[in-house]
């Protein structure tokens, strides 16, 4: 019998803010997910740490370099306890222009325009806590 629970997975994302707005990110894929909104970011590989997953992540799904700053809202369960979301603040460094390359839509969204996307449900307590950071 089993009954050690296994250590979650955990996913990280990066609340890119820039100018009082921050990058959301519509899924392409998979299907039941397509259309929903996110932060870009995946899952923490073997040996790295979360603030460079989110670097490679950011490099491969936007094509941009990020610095990794504070987190933001606290630790989110998923999938019934298997894995959880963590979210950092971010920063584009100079010049750095995201490019939708896996994503179906990028959307810089203010204070006030938050909640105007569908936010996969485990994002919204975070973007909850996002206002402040957007003056
Ligand atoms: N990246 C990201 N994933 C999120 C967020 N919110 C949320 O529920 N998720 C879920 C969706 C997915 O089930 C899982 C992350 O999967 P992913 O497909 O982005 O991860 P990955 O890039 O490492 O994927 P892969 O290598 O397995 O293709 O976490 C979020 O804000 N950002």
């Amino acid at each position: 019998m089993q009954t050690e629970r296994p250590i979650p997975r955990i996913i990280v994302g990066a609340a890119i803010i820039e100018a009082g707005r921050v990058l959301a990110c519509a899924r392409a894929a998979p299907p039941e997910v397509a259309g929903r909104w996110e932060f870009p970011g995946g899952k923490v590989e073997e040996g790295e740490s979360e603030p460079e997953a989110l670097v490679r992540e950011c490099e491969e799904e936007l094509g941009v370099k990020v610095e990794v700053g504070d987190r933001v809202g606290g630790d989110i369960p998923m999938s019934h306890g298997r894995s959880v979301l963590r979210v950092y603040v971010s920063r584009l460094l100079d010049g750095q222009t995201p490019q939708r390359l896996e994503h179906a839509e990028l959307r810089w969204l203010g204070r006030d325009e938050l909640f105007s996307v569908d936010w996969l449900p485990a994002d919204a307590p975070i973007v909850a806590e996002l206002p402040p950071l957007l003056d």
